[in-house]
């Protein structure tokens, strides 16, 4: 696994590069404070400001595979539930533009636990973006999407990539790494010229 890892990042997407199992999944889940570091720590800053764990919490937007929704809630209620648990109140307008925006609209009422994998992907998407975030992190965001879906990871990325916006991609998907400005490699521990 990675040690050792040191760099400064601002604005513009961070791809995250390395083979399977070289660590790419905890190091994302470190940044995101899902998972402490053995050892060191991350910084988020703001403008130069310090962000403690609350405020990095509410600009934080993470989408990946093992991000689990619940199973018996609708698409509609899934994310329903997120808005209330961060205490927002985004309408259900809102939401149902991100449920449509992610190709999800036929099935808006049906349990999550029901979609396909790549239906629960977009949800996935849907659940990390439709409250605005200004960080996001991706974990392999492409996985089980048709060619449909990865048109989407494009516009989604695309979109985000402004200098208000940070957005970091865990991949080892040559395309989804392409759409990034600077890329990280885990495994040489130092960014890919
Ligand atoms: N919960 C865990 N407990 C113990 N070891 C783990 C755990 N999660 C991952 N690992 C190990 O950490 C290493 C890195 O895993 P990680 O999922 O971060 O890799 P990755 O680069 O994202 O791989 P992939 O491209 O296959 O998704 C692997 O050797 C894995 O076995």
């Amino acid at each position: 696994m990675f040690s050792g890892v040191s760099f400064d990042h601002q604005a513009s997407a961070l791809g995250i590069a390395g083979s399977n199992g070289s660590g790419k999944s905890t190091f994302l889940k470190c940044l995101g404070e899902l998972l402490p570091p053995s050892s060191g720590n991350i910084a988020w800053e703001d403008n130069g400001i310090a962000l403690n764990k609350t405020a990095f919490k509410q600009k934080l937007g993470y989408a990946a595979p093992y991000v689990n929704l619940y199973n018996e809630l609708s698409c509609r209620e899934n994310l329903t539930f997120i808005s209330k648990m961060r205490h927002q109140s985004d309408s259900i307008k809102t939401i149902d533009l991100w449920i449509s925006k992610v190709g999800l609209k036929h099935a808006i009422n049906q349990p999550f636990g029901k979609l396909s994998t790549g239906q629960q992907q977009r949800l996935r998407l849907a659940s990390a973006l439709f409250y605005d975030p200004d960080i996001l992190l991706l974990d392999e965001p492409g996985s089980n999407l048709d060619e449909d879906g990865r048109n989407l990871i494009t516009e989604i990325v695309t979109a985000f990539d402004t200098p208000e916006k940070l957005i970091i991609i865990a991949s080892n998907n040559p395309d989804e790494l392409d759409l990034c400005e600077r890329i990280f490699s885990i495994e040489e521990e130092s960014f890919v010229e």
